[in-house]
């Protein structure tokens, strides 16, 4: 399923060179990294207002869209910054099978 992520990061590497008329990520590019974090906060919101909509509605349609747009915009952080979500999935990578509570226990010992 990570697939798709490899396909769409090849994409957005490409939309680097591409023309901000003829591509909404490239159009991101060019307008700089304030308006992609703009964008981040925006879906972010969107998400959340979505996820509590879920809860009430009993359907995740809209949430599943709006967190797709979510990580859909923060790709696009990435690669502006020179990353792909190779460099996330092998942090949660890192993280697999470290409990959260005995990875913050840790944190406090130091
Ligand atoms: N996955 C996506 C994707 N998800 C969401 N979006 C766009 O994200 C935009 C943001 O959503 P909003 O609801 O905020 O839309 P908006 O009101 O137009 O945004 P603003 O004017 O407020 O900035 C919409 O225009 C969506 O179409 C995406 N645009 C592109 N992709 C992928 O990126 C590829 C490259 O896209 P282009 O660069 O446009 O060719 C595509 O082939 C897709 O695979």
């Amino acid at each position: 399923m990570s697939d798709i992520l490899d396909q769409l990061s090849v994409v957005l590497e490409e939309r680097k060179q591409a023309g901000a008329e003829s591509s909404y990520v490239a159009s991101l590019h060019a307008k700089g990294l304030n308006k992609i974090l703009e964008k981040v906060g925006e879906e972010a919101f969107e998400t959340v207002l979505a996820a509590k909509d879920a809860e009430i509605t009993k359907n995740n349609q809209a949430l599943i869209c709006e967190t797709a747009d979510l990580w859909f915009h923060s790709l696009v952080m990435l690669s502006h910054l020179g990353e792909d979500h190779r460099s996330v999935l092998a942090e949660l990578a890192r993280r697999f099978d470290v409990s959260g509570l005995e990875e913050k226990a840790s944190r406090i010992k130091k």
